[in-house]
């Protein structure tokens, strides 16, 4: 019989005159005591084998396994191509993991799909973990706040949606504020970065979070980044009401629309996803409009711009622009001072105020609230959809589920990259009377508004944070100069349009970023 011809390495050469690599070869098993020739296998072309196995196979391949296409040849390349992994990657993939699992998230399948799916890949790697299944709602943020001992682990792991991945972002900020002692309550203080990476296996209802940062709401293709060392800064907007922390946030801040529909879902939570539905429908027919005052301050120009159509994806030029300038110094204080005097004051009644920092799409919206918003670059885009006709509001929220259509292109939509926002109710909460003595908080860093009258609002919305609610119609937010956490993720924009040059699988970019 035929045999294929053998390079000097060993590999056999297939009919078509590529390479062939079994998966004795790789793992060595068939060449008993060579050492030598093991790692010459393992330094020749294994960085090529490497690349075709992740990003050739996610998460386009991955897609078919949902469909229920047998795994094993995933699991095959994954086996060929990620094992052992290259010398260079090394120093950036994780040994150690602390893996907080949800239980109750989405389905409830946070556990089911940790073991069958992620488990596996992660012992293949060679990767230890310690599971925490949490007990209650902030467990996992209490943990990493107080008692965890992350000088243990490379990174920490989240197995649930985006109030999981919320709770698990605030305990890991908050401890390592706490540890370099910055007071959080100051709205103007430069949080320090986060030294452990944070991956997300998505096990939730909508999971937006993962779906904008990796392209696709699948595990396997979470683990697989996680399992590479592959990762993506981001922005971490602070919000603040009268100099007091409420939360941190890197997604959507919404009020109005989004506060109630996320208000409304909470009471139905015992509906499962199927309750982001029935709430949507519910706010959208009683369709309620807020006044207030929106005062902002614009970011620089050369940031781009939300309605431009460059995407944030891997490599994204906005966003390295951003870090380079952060790295030269170049925000000095000087340049912040006089940006103040640039504040904005929009005064409307508004159907929904929303805060975008990444571009919130998930798979229900594939372009997101902001299409363009970018996932590392100190901004955030406020989007002000101002009092219209239902049929209106019906046709803006069509669009984001249409790849064409702007849906900023409407009389009653205006949009803004900026840096910093306050956000003014013009009816005031009621300050309880120990609160009255408050300062105002707003003297440093905007306009500063009339004295507060006290009195319920009848007309009052809630924030949604990253859907977590705010219980403050006023608040400040402030966008991080620095990217404050960084993902185990990289942006494979399925979905794009735009031309594929920035599309560049570029592993150094990002490796190192602290
Ligand atoms: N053991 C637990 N019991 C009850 N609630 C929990 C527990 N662990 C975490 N939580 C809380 O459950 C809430 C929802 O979790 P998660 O985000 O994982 O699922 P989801 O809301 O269905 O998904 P998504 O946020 O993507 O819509 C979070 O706010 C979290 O604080």
């Amino acid at each position: 019989m035929h045999s294929a011809p053998e390079t000097a390495h060993g590999q056999t050469l297939n009919r078509d005159g590529l390479l062939h690599f079994s998966y004795r070869q790789i793992r060595g098993r068939g060449i008993k005591n060579d050492t030598e020739h093991n790692n010459k296998l393992r330094t020749s072309g294994l960085k090529r084998r490497l690349l075709w196995g992740v990003f050739f196979f996610s998460p386009n391949k991955i897609r078919h396994e949902q469909r229920g296409v047998n795994t094993s040849l995933f699991f095959f390349f994954f086996n060929e191509c990620a094992i052992p992994l290259l010398p260079r990657l090394a120093a950036n993939r994780p040994k150690s993991l602390l893996v907080y699992i949800n239980p109750y998230g989405g389905k409830r399948r946070g556990k089911h799909i940790f073991e069958q799916k992620v488990a596996p890949l992660f012992r293949r790697a060679g990767i230890s973990t310690d599971v925490i299944v949490t007990q209650r709602a902030n467990h996992a943020r209490d943990h990493l706040k107080t008692e965890a001992n992350l000088h243990k682990y490379d990174g920490v792991v989240c197995v649930g949606g985006d109030g999981m991945f919320s709770e698990i972002l605030h305990g890991l900020v908050t401890r390592t504020q706490t540890d370099h002692s910055v007071d959080q309550n100051q709205p103007d203080a430069q949080l320090v970065p986060c030294s452990l990476r944070i991956g997300i296996i998505p096990a939730g209802s909508t999971d937006c979070i993962c779906f904008a940062t990796v392209g696709t709401n699948d595990p396997v293709t979470s683990a697989l980044h996680i399992v590479v060392g592959d990762s993506q800064p981001m922005d971490v907007c602070s919000v603040h009401h009268n100099n007091v922390f409420l939360k941190y946030s890197v997604s959507l801040l919404g009020y109005g629309f989004y506060g109630d529909v996320l208000a409304e879902s909470e009471r139905k939570r015992w509906l499962g996803p199927a309750r982001y539905d029935l709430s949507g429908v519910k706010t959208f027919l009683s369709l309620n409009y807020y006044e207030g005052t929106v005062s902002f301050l614009p970011a620089e120009d050369n940031m781009g711009n939300p309605r431009d159509k460059l995407q944030c994806r891997s490599g994204c030029r906005v966003c390295q622009h951003k870090q380079s300038k952060d790295k030269l110094g170049e925000m000095s204080e000087e340049k912040e001072k006089s940006a103040k005097d640039g504040w904005n004051e929009i005064y409307g009644k508004f159907i929904a105020i929303n805060s975008a920092s990444m571009s919130c799409a998930c798979p229900r919206s594939p372009k997101g609230l902001s299409p363009s918003a970018h996932l590392a670059d100190g901004t955030t885009d406020l989007i002000l959809v101002r009092k219209c006709s239902r049929l209106d509001f019906f046709r803006h929220l069509l669009r984001h589920t249409n790849k064409a259509a702007d849906q900023f292109d409407h009389s009653f939509v205006e949009v803004h990259r900026v840096r910093k926002f306050h956000f003014q109710p013009t009816f005031q909460e009621l300050v309880s009377p120990e609160n009255q003595s408050d300062p105002p908080g707003e003297t440093e860093l905007g306009p500063i508004h009339p004295p507060q009258t006290t009195y319920y609002s009848t007309a009052r919305s809630s924030w949604n944070c990253d859907g977590e609610i705010l219980h403050h119609a006023a608040i400040q937010v402030k966008q991080n100069v620095k990217p404050n956490h960084v993902l185990y993720a990289r942006q494979l924009f399925i979905h794009s349009t735009v031309k594929q040059d920035s599309l560049s699988f570029n592993f150094s970019h990002h490796f190192g970023f602290h």
